[in-house]
């Protein structure tokens, strides 16, 4: 039993300092309103920074952030910054990067060395380079006793547990053999929508902009429709895998990835500007639909992991219409279908939500508990 329940004390909790306030962030703010254990202690877009908010300034959020005279610090001067805070309140801090930036990503172990754990929903950091992440699991290594820690369960499949399951199977000494799924919330909810055993007629840059109204795509669509989401995700998990940590030195870089991009838009750094012109090449979606039909399949994008070919791939397959994949999914679902020597005769499977700013707050408030527990 742990030590406060014993001695009747209350839980301290933990110190939670965000970073991020979009769609993902704002969701996680209203979660952790219902969690006193969790005790906001700074918040901040790309511009303006709320340091150590009271109660009133956070339930109203938005206005005191705009209010705020207080412009973003630079990341070493957040670290001093959060340490004080940390010091006065005797607490445990945890940060929490809720952006799509590669610098916030490549300072996590900056955040760890001054002793603070990172809860992300952000792939940048554990998907791309391996020395990257070796620095992210060194700085957590739980031999060393009071290590922070770092958990990032909605990197995939939003707040579904598929980084939890795995971890589960592989420290319980199963031994996995392949994964398979749909990965991309964004993705699943594209082709369930255009590409259905019953024939849409949907035009493809219309599913694309609900998906983006719903908050299912990255800031940039083209992370999704490019598949770099989907290989990153697959980074992420291969590298949970004994036998797989070292393969991508590189991250998701080096997985074969088939691009939906047209070549027309490739290099279109405005999102916004991607989206609308999307239409311009409706005309290609509608032959790849149209030949999946010929032959009774819908099209589905799907990523794949063998281990012991040690092959890694994210394609845009055809599947009969009768297919688990064509029948069971809807809206922005994942599925995923982890097979090992146990889970032989059929696979384990997770599936659900894998896109929403609420389900993938639900990632990163459940994240955020685990710290409490273990360092509240
Ligand atoms: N949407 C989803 O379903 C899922 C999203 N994710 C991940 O969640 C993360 C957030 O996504 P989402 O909420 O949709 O993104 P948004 O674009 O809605 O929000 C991003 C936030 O980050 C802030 N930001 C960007 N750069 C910095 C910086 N350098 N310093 C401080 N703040 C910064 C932005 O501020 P400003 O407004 O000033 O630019 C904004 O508040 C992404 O990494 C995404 O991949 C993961 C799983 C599912
Ligand atoms: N854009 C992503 C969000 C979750 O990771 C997706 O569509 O899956
Ligand atoms: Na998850």
């Amino acid at each position: 039993m742990a030590a406060h329940l014993v001695s009747g004390a209350a839980p301290k909790g933990i110190n939670v300092a965000i970073i991020g306030v979009g769609l993902v962030g704002s969701a996680v703010i209203s979660q952790l309103a219902a969690l006193p254990i969790l005790n906001i202690i700074s918040l901040q877009n790309s511009r303006k920074i709320l340091l150590s908010p009271s109660s009133a300034a956070l339930k109203d959020w938005k206005s005191s952030l705009d209010g705020s005279t207080d412009s973003v610090p630079a990341l070493p001067e957040l670290v001093a910054t959060l340490q004080k805070l940390t010091r006065e309140t005797g607490r445990h801090t945890a940060v929490v990067d809720n952006t799509s930036n590669d610098s916030v990503a490549s300072f996590y172990p900056e955040f760890l060395k001054a002793g603070f754990s990172v809860v992300t929903p952000n792939k940048k950091g554990v998907s791309g380079s391996l020395e990257l992440y070796s620095q992210i699991l060194k700085l957590t290594n739980p031999a060393q006793a009071g290590a922070p820690l770092f958990y990032g369960e909605s990197t995939v499949g939003a707040g579904l547990p598929i980084l939890g399951t795995l971890k589960d199977l592989v420290s319980t000494g199963d031994e996995v053999t392949k994964i398979e799924g749909v990965l991309s919330g964004t993705l699943s909810y594209i082709f369930n929508e255009f590409s259905t055993p019953a024939g849409a007629t949907v035009k493809f840059s219309e599913v694309v902009k609900v998906a983006k109204d719903n908050g299912y795509t990255e800031p940039h669509p083209d992370a999704d429709l490019s598949g770099s989401d989907v290989s990153r995700k697959l980074t992420i998990l291969s590298r949970l895998i004994p036998s797989l940590v070292n393969l991508l030195p590189q991250g998701f870089e080096s997985v074969p990835t088939s691009s939906l991009t047209p070549e027309g838009l490739k290099g279109e750094q405005d999102g916004e500007v991607y989206t609308q012109r999307l239409k311009e090449f409706d005309g290609e979606f509608d032959a790849l639909r149209s030949k999946a039909a010929s032959e009774g399949k819908v099209l589905r994008y799907v990523g794949t992991i063998d281990v012991a070919k040690k092959e890694i791939k994210a394609s845009l397959e055809s599947y009969p219409a009768t297919h688990p994949f064509a029948t069971s999914l809807s809206g922005s679902d994942n599925i995923i279908a982890f097979h090992t020597k146990r889970y032989s005769a059929r696979p384990l499977l997770v599936q659900g939500a894998g896109a929403g700013a609420d389900v993938t707050a639900s990632g990163v408030t459940a994240d955020l508990l685990r710290v409490a527990e273990r360092r509240g």
